[in-house]
């Protein structure tokens, strides 16, 4: 079985380089430094980061390429990053700022070609497509723009699309779970997991340790979480015992 990974997610406002969490994309909060959250999480055995701008404002970000370095340089661990990457140029300067794997969300909804281009590029394993998604009746319709502007994409057919361009990795992400900590949106994992086979990264809802083995029993590789890590409510070395106790194949031997 495929080691699942816990990867805890730094959601950043890129403006003022500071860790913000809210519920449901919405009411942000300061919550902590991204040095420092990232340096715990590495040293309670994340097996990657994530770490997204998402404030991500159009003009050039120096503010967010020097968290970028920051975090990088900081843990041993691999970070994707995400959040306003629009072209080539934006993604290079990620690499460049040492990101292991660039996400790209809006941009590849608009330009589907960039994914392409990443994956031609940097590798498919390079390239993962975020996906944020909200459930419309038995569906899920795709959002973009920090989940504030509707599409007319459905989530599934989306996500094979994506792994069609290039995208080595998916990140889906279920608004209506964001920040509730009422459990990943198992329907969603199940379905994206059945028509993508590339590794698929649950986020969204994570709320107590019970949460993760779901998610892992539904398809997901990788197991993001934010609210409960960065609140202390679950410990990373916990989780990955109680995992481990339940059959999951996890590493433990940081
Ligand atoms: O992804 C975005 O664009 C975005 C924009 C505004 C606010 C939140 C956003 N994303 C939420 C993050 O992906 C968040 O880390 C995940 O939803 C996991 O959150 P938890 O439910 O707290 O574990």
């Amino acid at each position: 079985m495929v080691a699942v990974r816990v990867i805890p997610c730094l959601d950043i406002d890129g403006r003022r380089g500071v860790v913000v969490k809210g519920v449901n994309f919405q009411g942000l909060r300061e919550v902590g430094d991204p040095v420092e959250l990232a340096m715990r999480y590495d040293e309670e055995g994340a097996d990657e980061l994530v770490v997204l701008d998402i404030t991500a404002s159009v003009e050039d970000r120096p503010t967010f390429l020097k968290v970028v370095r920051e975090v990088a340089t900081s843990v041993s661990i691999p970070v994707t990053i995400g959040g306003g990457v629009r072209s080539m140029e934006d993604a290079d300067k990620l690499f460049k700022a040492g990101a292991d794997k660039v996400s790209v969300n809006t941009a590849a909804v608009r330009k589907p070609e960039l994914v392409a281009e990443l994956a031609r590029q940097y590798g498919s394993q390079s390239t993962v497509v975020a996906i944020d998604a909200k459930r419309v009746g038995e569906s899920y319709k795709v959002y973009i723009r920090g989940g504030n502007t509707p599409t007319d994409l459905d989530a599934v057919r989306w996500a094979a699309k994506a792994v069609e361009l290039g995208a080595g990795e998916l990140l889906v992400t279920s608004i209506d779970r964001d920040g509730t900590r009422s459990g990943y949106d198992l329907d969603l994992i199940k379905a994206v997991y059945s028509a993508a086979k590339v590794p698929l990264i649950a986020s969204g809802g994570a709320g107590d340790y019970s949460h993760f083995y779901e998610a892992a029993l539904a398809g997901a590789d990788g197991l993001l979480a934010a609210s409960l890590f960065h609140f202390r409510i679950v410990d990373i070395r916990r989780l990955k015992e109680y995992l481990a106790s339940r059959g999951v194949d996890v590493r433990v031997d940081y």
